[in-house]
């Protein structure tokens, strides 16, 4: 028995020092925390609370400088934070893979769409889908996004100053304008349905973080037998669905338009679709080789892409601009400025005369990122310099909030300073990657920016933002993108008001 409990002892002994052994090999010389035989980091993740997890990083980063590695479970991570190694991480055409594990999550949620997918799949649909977010389309766009942007003021404004919780209404708002620029459809003013939609997939989300954190899940089958996986795909059901209707109310007006024009005998409409619309098409006119699944991953994907990313960049905004009232005031003058006492909404004229609101916005999505973390699973070989390789096979993870906040980058990384972005300044390309950079970039940042000019334009205008908490008690969750922890309470008064007793 003895002997029995001896050799197995010795076993596990040889597997775990040869499980080192190889961590130390791959490792080559990229500084990192200390390994942990055959867990790595995993070791002690599990203790992690999702608000830890951006701290964690930034603990390491500050500690081993802007290029380390991490081993979780046997998988080589290397954390890259310098602009000088991302630029060929990012602008790589063959390492175009997503790390395995992390995007490996989103497959329930967004199964092979634009986010996830890979090699031909990507390249053929990123080609497909570029034009959908053409200047010419987001000018048909403003249109709604000045009409939501309108009763996102009302709603704010209905609070009467008190503290209020603005995540809902946020969320609310990007969703309704995901839904009527890219989808075509109008959502209904009850919000139920939306709500729920907003909640379930914040909890997928939410799930996959921790599922990040928690190994034993990381197999499928675990997954799905645990509580958590059984809520995440509940919730993953509850979002398909949502996607579903939509599509199924954008084909009948489609298919009604269709009849109506061939009724009319007019000329076949060639004027660029909005997103869905080109997917129908394509369904319509290539049956079989374009299917409504294939329509569907990308519609679950650009739902959640969205309207998750605008939500999280006005939430900030609207923190950084209620905490600095000097700057707010500065949108104001612009504002001023181009309108004078006009009540009208914006134009893309206007729109590209907000030259310092725009700075704001960048400075913003510097600060606190969106998307603080991305990753590429390396084909071949990436030499950083004389001595330094990463090996093909590793997982680089661009960890742009660390970019970001490079002291060597940016003097006073962690102050909010809109002047920074003055047109004309230089600074390293990519040093500044909030929507990341190269074959993979954000396709709807064009899109993003929009929404954000227009959106803080109408509530600048109209609101003045005062804060509830000092930014010094901010927590950040992770929640694949950045958000204030506890979410958003801010007081919003009257604009005419509030000048009217400043000036008293
Ligand atoms: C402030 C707003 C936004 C930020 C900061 C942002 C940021 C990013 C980043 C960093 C990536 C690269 C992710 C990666 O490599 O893993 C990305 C990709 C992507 N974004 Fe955005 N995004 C924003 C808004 C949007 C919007 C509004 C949409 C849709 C309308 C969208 C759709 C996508 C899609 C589909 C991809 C994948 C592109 C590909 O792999 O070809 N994003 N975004």
């Amino acid at each position: 028995m003895m002997s029995v409990a001896l050799v197995l002892v010795s076993v596990i002994l040889v597997l775990l020092l040869g499980l080192m052994a190889k961590s130390w090999i791959r490792r080559s010389n990229l500084p990192g925390p200390p390994l942990i035989p055959f867990f790595g980091v995993a070791a002690f993740m599990w203790q992690i609370k999702t608000k830890d997890i951006l701290p964690l990083f930034i603990g390491w980063y500050k500690k081993y400088g802007e290029i380390f590695e991490v081993e979780v479970f046997g998988m080589p991570y290397v954390f890259v934070a310098e602009p000088e190694v991302v630029e060929p991480v990012l602008t790589n055409s063959v390492n175009i893979t997503k790390g395995y594990f992390e995007y490996k999550f989103f497959r329930p949620m967004f199964n092979d769409g634009l986010i996830v997918s890979d090699g031909d799949k990507w390249r053929s649909r990123r080609k497909l889908l570029t034009p959908s977010f053409h200047f010419k389309i987001l000018e048909l766009a403003l249109i709604s996004i000045n009409r939501n942007a309108k009763v996102h003021v009302s709603d704010l404004l209905a609070s009467g100053g008190k503290p209020m919780e603005l995540e809902e209404a946020i969320f609310l708002s990007t969703l309704k304008l995901i839904c009527e620029t890219a989808m075509g459809v109008q959502l209904s003013t009850k919000n139920k349905k939306e709500n729920q939609y907003i909640k379930a997939s914040k909890i997928c989300l939410d799930e996959i973080v921790e599922r990040y954190l928690r190994v034993w899940r990381y197999p499928e089958f675990m997954f799905r037998f645990c509580s958590a996986g059984k809520l995440f795909f509940k919730n993953v059901e509850i979002t398909h669905n949502f996607d579903k209707q939509v599509i199924r109310q954008r084909k009948e007006l489609f298919q009604a338009e269709k009849n109506g024009s061939q009724n009319n005998g007019s000329e076949k409409n060639d004027r660029r679709k909005a997103f869905l619309d080109s997917l129908i098409e394509l369904e319509d006119s290539h049956p079989g080789l374009f299917t409504e699944s294939d329509m569907m991953e990308e519609v679950d994907t650009f739902m959640t892409a969205g309207h998750h990313t605008t939500a999280s960049a006005m939430m900030f905004a609207y923190l950084l601009l209620a905490n600095h009232p000097d700057i707010q005031e500065k949108v104001y003058d612009e504002q001023i400025a181009i309108f004078e006492n006009d009540e009208r909404m914006p134009t893309i004229q206007d729109l590209s005369k907000m030259v310092y609101l725009e700075m704001v916005i960048k400075e913003t999505l510097r600060l606190y990122p969106t998307v603080p973390f991305t990753s590429r699973l390396l084909k071949e070989d990436l030499r950083i310099d004389e001595n330094r390789v990463i090996k093909a096979g590793k997982t680089v993870v661009v960890f742009t909030y660390g970019v970001h906040h490079s002291k060597k980058h940016w003097d006073n990384p962690d102050e909010f300073i809109p002047e920074r972005f003055t047109p004309g300044t230089n600074r390293h390309s990519f040093s500044y990657i909030p929507f990341s950079a190269g074959p993979r970039n954000c396709i709807g940042q064009k899109y993003a920016i929009l929404v954000l000019k227009t959106m803080l334009s109408t509530v600048v205008r109209k609101c003045w933002l005062e804060p509830v908490a000092s930014m010094d008690s901010l927590d950040l969750d992770y929640a694949i993108t950045l958000k204030p922890s506890g979410g958003l309470l801010v007081k919003v008064l009257p604009r005419d008001n509030t000048k009217a007793s400043l000036s008293q």
